[in-house]
């Protein structure tokens, strides 16, 4: 397997967390769209939406996409990364789509411990369980609908990790090709 790995997930799943050590156990690159949107404007999430609003940020997120997309590559995605239909299709034609699927409460926890507000300025302007929960509502469709695997993201991340490396192990053997080869 050559083609990237898109990690698709809500605020605080571990995109970021587990990208970093998938891409390590794999031998590939690792990448992140909102480290990459930071890295080219030399703003945080908030500025961007000061200047620009949401839909400023959507457009430039997607560029971002395209942008670090390569092949033996991890890509964490934003979290909202899926609401765009092109982003979704373009994921899924590029690569292997996983979804790190948790619940409101235990997003609430981890962002609740360790918020980095400029990075996730408000969605919703609601109180944090309230707008995981409301988030999941208006997006669980489109995560599932962009994703070629669903892994139980409650677990401990090298668990996560070891989970997708499995699917992707599956993936190849289907292909009749080797993880690495
Ligand atoms: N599997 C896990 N178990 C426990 N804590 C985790 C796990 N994955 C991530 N975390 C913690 O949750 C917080 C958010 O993780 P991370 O930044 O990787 O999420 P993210 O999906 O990249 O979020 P965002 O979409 O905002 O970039 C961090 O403090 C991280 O240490
Ligand atoms: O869920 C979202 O809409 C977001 C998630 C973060 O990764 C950032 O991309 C930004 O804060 C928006
Ligand atoms: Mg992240």
């Amino acid at each position: 397997m050559t083609s990237p790995v898109f990690l698709i997930g809500a605020r605080g799943c571990g995109k970021t967390t587990v990208g970093a050590a998938l891409a390590q156990a794999l031998g590939y690159e690792f990448r992140d769209t909102d480290h990459h949107l930071q890295q080219v404007t030399g703003k945080t999430v908030a500025d961007i939406v000061a200047a620009e609003g949401w839909e400023g940020f959507r457009r430039r997120e997607s560029a971002s996409l395209m942008a670090v997309s390569a092949p033996q590559t991890v890509i964490a995605t934003g979290g909202g990364m899926v609401l765009a239909e092109r982003n979704r299709r373009f994921m899924r034609e590029q690569g292997a789509v996983i979804w790190l699927q948790a619940n409101a409460a235990v997003l609430a926890t981890r962002l609740s411990a360790y918020p980095q507000s400029a990075q996730r300025p408000t969605l919703t302007g609601r109180p944090i369980t309230e707008e995981m929960s409301e988030v999941l509502h208006q997006r669980e469709a489109l995560y599932r609908d962009a994703a070629h695997h669903i892994i139980d993201a409650m677990q401990a991340p090298e668990r996560v990790a070891a989970q997708i490396l499995t699917a992707l192990a599956r993936d190849d053997g289907r292909k009749g090709v080797s993880l690495t080869g």
